[in-house]
């Protein structure tokens, strides 16, 4: 028997010799279908008949023979060299990727001729605009040289799929087949061709492209002349990122409708500076300091949604809603703020080298590490970059970061929970197994437990020894998991020469440090000791505290703290703060002098939201108070950073109240006789400029306080209303406080003042009774011209004994590793008396080298 193509009359092979040229499948399938009418026709009798007699019941000569049939044999070229080429042509078009089949398809039948051509003028204008619609698309696509090589290209990636092919059925429903290709008409409509620019020129003049206002009515179809410009870009909409300022409000941080920010005359501003900062015949007006500030009562909200601003775009997406409170940027300061600051100070924050080691230890190296060093050393700013970085590092899941202290008021300060909230332990004097049964029934409490990877703890002086170990061995049994906190990073931070754990209220122990935990030291990969002392600039001043901090006071310490006894004077009305043990002496020394100021006072209450039945106990020990009074020539210290140089612990005096918009000075006598006429001019200037609250204001006023900033210049703000919040590490918000940033500070108890900055303060130590407390409150003074110290008694500031032995364990660890010549540390220069000479690098007490060189 002859092969079946054999027979195939002359016009299926025409088309099987077309096939392997036509590119597509539709044509292919056009081309087949015509063919297969032909040969039908043209069918020689008898054949079928033939057919049924040697396969009566399904007659498999026909379809084999049918030319379509071979394309379902893809690959099999054995019988013809049609057949063969059906199948080349065939096996290229399934085997090039989808989307390159189909551009293939549309750029062969783009470029097919045009087989049905009439003469009617009608249809050769509608195939000359196919034809130029065929050519643009035959530009844009690639041309047949370059679809080959794509399918050599994608050849290798084509063989990985599984070879598609087609059956007779395919073509039977070809009108479905979606071909990547435009049908012609849709791109014939002309083009609209830009107008001449001498045409545009020739237009009138539109002042903004604002249609020019007129009563005329224009016809409809009338364009305003605006419309024949080119079309201008669109402004970017406002940013859809909202972001909270500090009052809770939301505000569109690119919205252009924001409320307008009064701006006071400028020459009111320098002026004003200028009275403040010194007097009148001493002004110098190139003097960088007395040209810094101004009136800030709008101007300094403006600055500070600009630091926040700045602080959320750097920690950007990674870091959401959850920053800690704001504070300096450890490696760039705000531009402007930097600006100011560094003109006046000369420096910006950048964290130290061993700073930095930390940081890398923890964040990099996922170390649990305690990091340690006397009053000043920059813990605080180290562990607010340590929160930054890890919820940077973890911020798909924020509450993987467990921001804890020991203290309501330590939390308060770095965004965070006490360790006994986020323990769910209660006062947690249970045993261990209990308060793992307690958790247990505490879902919250308990996958906090579980979801925490790192646990920050600060101010872990007043940790209890007994709580650390108990907190660790529920970390193992909660998480499953035997290691130390059941494997949790640790990083912790505090100074163990600072405030104790407060006792048993029975006392019937005595305090157990944290170091003296069984645990401690298997919980910890890293003690390192930071050296270098930032608070403090005068190197005396500095190795005068270290000597009261050892323990090991010379007798030349001992006369310059007692020189220090005299009184503080300053010329800027602004006292130093008293530091007081407890409380009820604080309020008692505040509520005095408040009451013998003239004049009427105005209260501020918080507004306090959260759950009512833990609400007030969260907020009890917040740093802004519930309610307070205040009066002009009140004394002020400010508990939030607002800027670089106003940061808490600012002190301030209340020169005034004030709502947003009206200036009011009544009151400030003392400041008009002290003007000059320049200063009087600006003042009558301000007046007029003031105006009363809008109608449905609230009208509120608040305190201008006037401030000494870090670099010791003036700065007079207004001061409104700040958010605190007590939240979960879930994000999950427990108490809120909105109040004024502002506490009295005549006075301050010490547990208050630990962890602030303090330029002008005053110890009475005669009323100082807990070890370690004389310690915190010298150290915060940052100069002994700010410090006065009373009752000085070198028995008072005698630190604890074993707190001396835990820190002379790590000392004698660097002593051994000092026999290096690299390895000189302060801690051991300082104990020498040479702190401001030795060279300062980093110690990494636990490293193998330091741990064998001290062994
Ligand atoms: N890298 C730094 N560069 C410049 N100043 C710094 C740096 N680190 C900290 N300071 C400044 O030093 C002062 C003390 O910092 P910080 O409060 O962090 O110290 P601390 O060790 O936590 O003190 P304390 O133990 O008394 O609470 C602050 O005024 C802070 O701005």
């Amino acid at each position: 028997m002859k092969p079946a193509v054999a027979v195939r009359p002359r016009s299926l092979q025409r088309a099987a010799q077309q096939l392997a040229h036509a590119p597509a499948p539709r044509a292919a399938a056009q081309m087949f279908v015509k063919a297969n009418k032909a040969y039908k026709a043209n069918e020689p009798p008898g054949r079928n008949a033939l057919a049924k007699t040697l396969f009566p019941s399904s007659s498999p000569a026909a379809p084999v023979t049918d030319i379509r049939d071979h394309l379902t044999r893809a690959g099999s070229a054995t019988t013809s060299t049609a057949s063969a080429s059906a199948s080349v042509s065939a096996s290229v078009s399934t085997t090039v990727s989808t989307s390159t089949s189909a551009s293939m398809a549309a750029s062969f039948s783009t470029s097919r001729p045009l087989q049905d051509r009439t003469s009617s003028a009608l249809m050769q204008q509608q195939q000359q605009q196919q034809q130029q619609q065929q050519q643009r698309q035959h530009q844009q696509q690639p041309t047949t040289g370059q679809l080959m090589t794509l399918y050599k290209q994608s050849d290798a990636d084509a063989k990985s799929q599984a070879a598609v092919h087609f059956t007779a059925d395919d073509f039977s429903d070809d009108e479905n087949i979606m071909l990547d290709f435009k049908a012609p008409q849709a791109a014939s409509k002309p083009k609209p061709t830009p107008r001449p620019q001498a045409d545009i020129d020739a237009l009138p003049s539109l002042p903004d492209e604002t249609p020019p206002a007129t009563q005329d009515m224009l016809p409809w179809s009338s364009s305003p002349a605006s419309h024949y410009f080119p079309p201008q870009p669109k402004p970017n909409p406002p940013t859809a990122s909202l972001k909270r300022d500090s009052s809770g409000e939301s505000q569109s941080m690119g919205a252009p409708a924001q409320k307008k920010k009064r701006v006071l005359p400028t020459s009111f501003h320098a002026d004003y500076v200028e009275h403040q900062a010194v007097s009148a015949a001493a002004r110098v007006s190139s003097s960088s300091k007395s040209s810094t500030r101004m009136w800030e009562a709008s101007d300094i909200q403006e600055r500070k949604k600009q630091f926040k601003s700045q602080q959320a775009a750097r920690s950007e997406s990674q870091v959401p809603d959850r920053q800690p409170e704001p504070d300096y940027d450890y490696h760039e300061a705000a531009p402007a703020v930097a600006k100011s600051h560094d003109a006046a100070k000369g420096d910006a924050i950048h964290l130290s080298k061993e700073q930095e080691h930390v940081l890398d230890l923890v964040v990099n190296q996922g170390k649990s590490v305690f990091f340690t060093g006397p009053a000043g050393t920059g813990k605080s700013v180290l562990m607010r970059a340590i929160i930054k970085q890890l919820k940077a590092k973890y911020a798909r899941d924020q509450d993987r970061v467990a921001v804890t202290a020991s203290t309501g008021l330590a939390a308060c300060n770095i965004g965070g929970i006490t360790l006994h909230s986020f323990s769910g332990i209660g006062l947690g004097k249970e045993d261990a197994p209990t308060l793992v049964r307690k958790i247990r029934r505490n879902p919250k409490a308990k996958n906090r437990w579980l979801r925490t990877k790192c646990l920050i703890i600060d101010e872990v002086s007043m940790v209890d020894g007994d709580l650390f170990d108990k907190l660790s061995q529920i970390g193992r049994t909660i998480r499953n998991n035997g290691r130390p906190w059941g494997g949790i990073q640790l990083i912790i931070t505090g100074d163990f020469f600072q405030l104790p754990p407060v006792p048993d209220a029975d006392k019937k122990r005595e305090a157990k440090f944290a170091f003296d935990a069984a645990t401690w030291s298997t919980s910890i990969d890293h003690t390192i000791g930071l050296t270098q002392v930032f608070r403090q600039r005068d190197p005396q001043f500095a190795n005068m505290l270290n000597e009261m901090r050892l323990g090991k006071i010379s007798q030349e310490t001992v006369d310059a703290f007692k020189k220090l006894s005299r009184p503080l004077e300053f010329k800027d009305g602004v006292e130093s703060a008293e530091l007081f043990p407890t409380r009820a002496q604080v309020e008692s020394s505040n509520n005095g002098r408040l009451r013998n100021l003239p004049g009427k006072s105005n209260r501020y209450d918080a507004i306090d939201s959260g759950d009512p039945n833990i609400r007030d106990k969260l907020l009890a020990n917040m740093m802004a108070p519930k309610s307070i009074e205040l009066k002009i020539d009140s004394q002020v210290m400010l508990i939030k950073n607002l800027d670089a140089s106003l940061v808490n612990g600012s002190l301030g005096r209340v020169i005034a109240f004030s709502d947003e918009r009206t200036f009011d000075m009544t009151n400030t006598d003392e400041y008009d006789s002290a003007m000059d006429d320049a200063m009087a001019k600006a003042r009558r200037k301000l007046k007029a400029f003031s105006r009363e609250p809008e109608e449905g204001g609230t009208g509120m006023k608040y305190p201008v306080v006037r401030f000494i900033s870090t670099d010791g210049v003036a700065r007079v703000i207004l001061c409104q209303p700040e958010e605190w919040k007590v939240e979960l590490p879930n994000g999950e918000v427990q108490a809120k406080r909105v109040q004024l940033p502002l506490i009295l500070a005549w006075a301050l108890s010490i547990h208050k003042a630990q962890g602030q900055t303090l330029e002008r303060v005053t110890v009475n130590l005669g009323r100082v009774f807990e070890k370690g407390q004389a310690y915190v409150a010298l150290s915060r003074a940052t100069s002994q011209e700010g410090l006065r110290v009373l009752g000085f008694d070198k028995s008072k500031v005698m630190a604890h004994p074993r707190v001396i032995n835990f820190y002379g364990q790590l000392y004698s660890a660097e002593e051994a590793a000092a026999k290096r010549p690299r390895s000189i540390t302060d801690f051991v220069a300082n104990r020498k008396g040479t702190a401001s000479t030795a060279v300062r690098e980093v110690i990494d007490l636990d490293s193998d080298e330091e741990r064998a060189a001290a062994y």
